[in-house]
């Protein structure tokens, strides 16, 4: 790779513009109907302003965190993002591999285009890592998906909750978006097989929606060929169960021991509810402003979230954060740990596992300096009171 140089994360996306088909960009730039809370997510962070203090030593500055008892070199997880091949040929491979060099975790989606052993493998000199879950119809599939993960060495799980049909994306309306040829979506092989042999044992299971699923051929074709409107969200919500609600919790630790955290939380009643329900952590997500449009910037919904959860579990958070001091106000506001998106997937696109590292090391360098400037020599040093809040702060009245 020649070098790849920027100065920031904003910067990537009109580099990675110029690289990537119009379709596969729109599908990972966009998101949906008016992209209000697209914007919003990122704007929000100029609307809250860090309060610095003077007069401590900040010769050494340590970034470092736990999650689930394991260290991070720096608070931040890849998020999930579906298809990463369609950036780069090593795709999420390269992603596992650049978070374990930076010695962060990625979660890995189950819409991946490489199989969930293969990622885990390619990340195992990392921290740690979550498989995030799409909740299938099929509950035989997910119970077999599930433990297909912890048995690959997964270390946590994170159901994401606030897709029961994907957002209206008139990006991937309009550029009639599908899965390239010669690419697949290798964790779902088994979706159409006959795996009702389950349900006896397990109450939740519908027969009916097994069978609903049955023909992975089939299936497989809607991803690939798009007729109306996008192929993946017709894919979507033929397999995805819209009618999952919080006993689902109870259902999955029944056949995992694994961590669960849900993401897609911007209430603090659902923060209480998961928390009652017993979840491991929780994730503040709008999911990149891709589902419900005007929904809150994530940042905005985090403080709230953090205050009911009160500790009790990991509070992570994601949406917009491009920069050191995006992670600072986030890490202050109540968040234990953040999650990056897009620009990993231009990181990839532009330069592969050395392109994502490069990314990523930015962010970090970042940090450490803006941790520094704050009079923060370690994270325990963030509080509240470091960042003021738009009430509190006169431009927010212009
Ligand atoms: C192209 C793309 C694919 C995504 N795929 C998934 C996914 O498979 N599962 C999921 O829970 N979230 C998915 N997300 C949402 C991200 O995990 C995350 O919530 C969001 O991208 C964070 O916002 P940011 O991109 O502004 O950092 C996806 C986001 C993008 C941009
Ligand atoms: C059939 C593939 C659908 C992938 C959806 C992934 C996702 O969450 C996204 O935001 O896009």
């Amino acid at each position: 790779m020649s070098e790849l140089f920027f100065q920031n994360l904003d910067e990537l996306e009109p580099l990675a513009e110029q690289v990537l088909p119009k379709t596969v960009f729109g599908y990972y730039a966009s998101g949906s109907e008016t992209e209000s809370t697209l914007r919003d997510n990122r704007a929000v962070f100029s609307r809250y302003r860090l309060m610095p203090r003077m007069m401590v030593d900040v010769s050494n500055v340590d970034t470092t965190c736990t999650l689930l008892g394991r260290e991070l070199a720096y608070p931040v997880l890849i998020a999930p993002m579906a298809m990463q091949c369609m950036a780069h040929p090593d795709g999420e491979l390269a992603v596992s591999r650049a978070a374990a060099a930076e010695g962060i975790p990625m979660v890995q989606s189950t819409m991946g285009t490489v199989g969930l052993a293969d990622v885990r493998q390619a990340g195992a000199g990392g921290p740690l890592m979550f498989f995030q879950l799409y909740v299938f119809k099929n509950r035989a599939f997910v119970r077999q998906l599930v433990q297909h993960a912890e048995r690959s060495g997964y270390n946590g799980l994170m159901v994401t909750v606030d897709a029961p049909f994907l957002g209206k994306r008139e990006a991937d309306e309009r550029n009639n978006f599908k899965l390239p040829d010669g690419l697949r979506l290798a964790n779902l092989e088994g979706l159409g097989a006959n795996l009702g042999k389950e349900t006896a044992s397990n109450p939740s299971f519908n027969p009916v929606d097994a069978n609903s699923v049955a023909g992975a051929a089939t299936r497989d074709a809607a991803v690939h060929d798009a007729g109306e409107g996008s192929g993946v969200s017709k894919h979507f919500s033929d397999n995805i169960d819209a009618s999952l609600t919080w006993a689902f919790v109870a259902w999955l630790r029944s056949v995992t021991s694994l961590p669960i955290f849900v993401k897609g939380i911007l209430s603090a009643a659902d923060a209480e509810r998961g928390v009652d329900a017993g979840v491991d952590g929780i994730v503040v997500s709008n999911h990149g402003g891709r589902q419900l449009d005007t929904a809150p910037a994530s940042l905005d919904a985090l403080p709230a979230v953090a205050a009911a959860v009160g500790k009790r579990v990991p509070v992570l958070m994601d949406g917009g954060i491009r920069r050191g001091t995006d992670i600072i106000k986030a890490l202050a506001l109540g968040a234990d740990a953040v999650l990056l998106g897009r620009p990993v997937l231009w990181g990839l696109a532009l330069g592969g596992q050395q392109g994502v590292q490069k990314v990523l090391e930015t962010l970090r360098k970042e940090l450490r300096l803006s941790m520094a400037l704050m009079g923060c020599p370690s994270l325990a040093h963030l509080n509240r009171r470091m960042v003021l809040v738009p009430w509190e702060h006169p431009s927010a009245r212009l």
